[in-house]
């Protein structure tokens, strides 16, 4: 799915118009019958419906619910407000229709002074005050009402978006004004800020509905960020060759483990074997061994010559994909042999935990990194290599995708919904996944995965896409069995068969 910005949402908007052709206020009264069937599908006709509806098409769609739910005998109060006197053509249109439909039980338009009514817990109310084309924070009337709303013991549903939050940017909003809608129902396509972690609490169960806008300009328009959906994901599956031997299916090499941290050397690896690559080689210090001879047999094993450490960059050339950072540690000798590394590796890489937090530590690293690079880092690791605090996840996003650009890689930020942020600029966003694999080694595990398709022959932007959407696949078929609180990441490489099978089907 992509995601569109307000001003191009605004354009779909006419497009339909015009192309379709359909009047506005036709297109609007679909919008309201496919909102009004949401609401039913979630409400009987006993709940009170409370709907505050604001001067624009947001607050035009809103009446025009309010008017389809009393056509269905649900008790409907509503409150328009029209404080400037103005109200947009087909906002002003459903209030007439409100009006004269005289099925509307309680109509109040407020244009000076408000005198709210009380909000009980048995009743609905349905936040139509501003939508898509909000342009500035909540300030005065409309801040007050969003706080009543807010603190009320009603169950609140927001049409298209929560009214106070922004399509895309919400760094210099006045959160406190912004509605916490539990149910939110938007139109047509996901907007950005739904994607953010910290909006979340703004949305609460978010539905998109399909009101037919036009498909033509959906599929023609370019859009900098999509929602990565299985379709999409089952088209870059490339098959596997039925006279395939264990040569031409990759050969991969991980770099991973210290003393100590054996354990994500172990989980990066057994996840790169689960991942179709036909040979994995790890490289770790001398002391894991026999841990991970243990836990791995099929994996080659290849010592470092410290103990406790990985000490010297390796020869990568027979291999067709690095993995390296898992569990490495931050000693400073890992740190040179790290840089070396990515300094003489000539096939793909991807950068990963302490790989990146040596970065971090070492910033004029970073501009040495070579084109090509993935790196796999959470919040707090970006943050570090940005070498800077981002105020929240909108401004973190926007950082990474900047970097991405600058030092023409590829930045897999994780998270509720993990990010890749390519060298070109576009974003993609994973749909897959859950709070369960928020747990220690399920980042090893990605890093796995990704350094085996690389190795497999996949090309970077489809080994990332691939790659997070298995992880997270695995990771929710995983919770469905174990749960998503005794989740832990063995399970996610435990059900990554379940995970290829499902898109192979
Ligand atoms: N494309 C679709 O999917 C469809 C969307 N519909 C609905 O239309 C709204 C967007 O309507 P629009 O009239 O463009 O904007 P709003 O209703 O959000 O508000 C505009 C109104 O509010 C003023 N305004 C903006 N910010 C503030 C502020 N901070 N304080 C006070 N006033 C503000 C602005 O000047 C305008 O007057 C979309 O969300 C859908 O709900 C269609 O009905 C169907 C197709
Ligand atoms: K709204």
């Amino acid at each position: 799915m992509k995601i569109f910005t307000a001003a191009q949402i605004h354009e779909l908007d006419n497009y339909t118009i015009t192309h379709e052709p359909i009047k506005s206020i036709d297109l609007m009264e679909r919008a309201a019958k496919t909102i009004t069937r949401a609401i039913m599908d979630e409400w009987t006709d006993r709940t009170p419906m409370v709907i505050f509806a604001g001067p624009g098409n947001n607050g035009g769609d809103s009446l025009a619910v309010a008017r389809l739910l009393a056509e269905e005998n649900y008790k409907v109060s509503v409150y328009l407000f029209n404080i400037h006197n103005k109200l947009s053509d087909d906002c002003a249109a459903n209030k007439q229709r409100l009006i004269d439909s005289k099925r509307v039980g309680h109509f109040t338009e407020v244009t000076l002074n408000f005198d709210p009514p009380e909000l009980t817990e048995d009743m609905v109310v349905i936040d139509g005050l501003f939508g898509s084309g909000l342009n500035k924070p909540l300030i005065g009337g409309f801040a007050s009402l969003v706080k009543y709303i807010n603190q009320c013991p009603a169950k609140v549903v927001s049409i298209d978006i929560p009214s106070g939050l922004m399509c895309e940017d919400n760094t210099y909003n006045i959160h406190s004004n912004i509605i916490r809608a539990d149910l939110t129902l938007t139109l047509q396509q996901k907007k950005l800020s739904m994607m953010m972690a910290d909006c979340q609490k703004y949305i609460g169960r978010l539905r998109v509905l399909d009101i037919r806008l036009s498909k033509e300009y959906i599929d023609k328009t370019e859009a900098n960020c999509r929602i990565l959906e299985e379709q999409d994901v089952i088209r870059l599956l490339m098959p596997r060759d039925d006279f395939a031997h264990k040569g031409a299916m990759g050969n991969a090499l991980i770099i991973a483990g210290s003393y100590g941290m054996a354990g994500a050397a172990v989980l990066a690896t057994r996840a790169c074997l689960r991942s179709g690559v036909g040979k994995v080689t790890v490289h770790t210090p001398r002391r894991n061994y026999l841990v991970m001879q243990t836990a791995v047999p099929e994996a080659v094993m290849q010592m470092d010559h410290e103990e406790t450490y990985f000490s010297e960059s390796v020869d990568s050339t027979d291999f067709d994909a690095l993995g390296i950072g898992p569990g490495l540690g931050l000693v400073e000798n890992t740190a040179i042999a790290l840089i070396g590394q990515i300094r003489r590796t000539s096939c793909p890489i991807v950068a990963d935990a302490d790989a990146l937090n040596i970065l971090a530590n070492h910033q004029a690293w970073m501009q040495q990194l070579p084109s090509g690079i993935i790196m796999t880092p959470h919040p707090k690791e970006f943050d570090r290599m940005a070498g800077s605090t981002s105020n929240n996840d909108y401004e973190r996003l926007i950082r990474a995708q900047q970097m991405a650009e600058h030092i023409k890689g590829y930045i897999i930020l994780k998270g509720h919904h993990s990010a890749l942020c390519m060298p070109d600029g576009h974003i993609v966003f994973n749909a897959t996944g859950n709070s369960g694999m928020a747990t220690a080694g399920s980042g090893d595990v990605l890093t796995g995965i990704l350094t085996a398709l690389l190795a497999r022959g996949y090309d970077k932007g489809t080994a990332c896409q691939l790659g997070m959407y298995l992880h997270g696949l695995a990771g929710d078929l995983a919770a469905k069995e174990v749960g998503k609180e005794s989740l832990v990441a063995s399970d996610i490489i435990q059900f990554l068969p379940k995970a290829f099978l499902k898109l192979e089907d």
